[in-house]
């Protein structure tokens, strides 16, 4: 049994995918761009770009009735890795006590020339 999470707050699928899927307890966030929802303006800057793809993860997994503490794996994609540390000041601040498993990965390129993208896998 698979359910489709969709919420407002974050930016809508700019291809064919869901913004996240529930299946046998596990959410399965799809790469967040950093796209504010509101404006349909992407961030600017690896810091600020981290932060609203967080965002978008955040809001997403708020629509499942979970939050960042449910997270146990994320992918970050990030358009070089020069970009690492910008990233990881901004992801730090979004985990208290154990951070998820991660693999952070620098891409040839993002849709959207987006600097950084998030995805994540959470469990309810
Ligand atoms: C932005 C994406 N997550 C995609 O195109 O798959």
């Amino acid at each position: 049994m698979k359910k489709v999470i969709c919420s407002q707050k974050a930016p809508g699928a700019i291809g064919p995918y869901s913004q996240a899927i529930e299946a046998n307890g596990m959410v399965f966030v799809s790469g967040q761009l950093p796209i504010d929802a509101a404006t349909g303006v992407m961030a600017e800057g690896a810091e600020a770009q981290a932060r609203q793809s967080l965002e978008n993860v955040k809001h997403i997994l708020e629509e499942a009735g979970l939050g960042m503490a449910n997270i146990v794996k994320t992918t970050v994609f990030l358009a070089d890795m020069s970009l690492f540390a910008d990233m990881n000041k901004v992801y730090a601040t979004y985990f208290e006590g154990d951070f998820p498993a991660r693999s952070a990965v620098a891409v040839k390129a993002l849709p959207k020339d987006a600097l950084v993208e998030i995805e994540c896998i959470a469990v309810r």
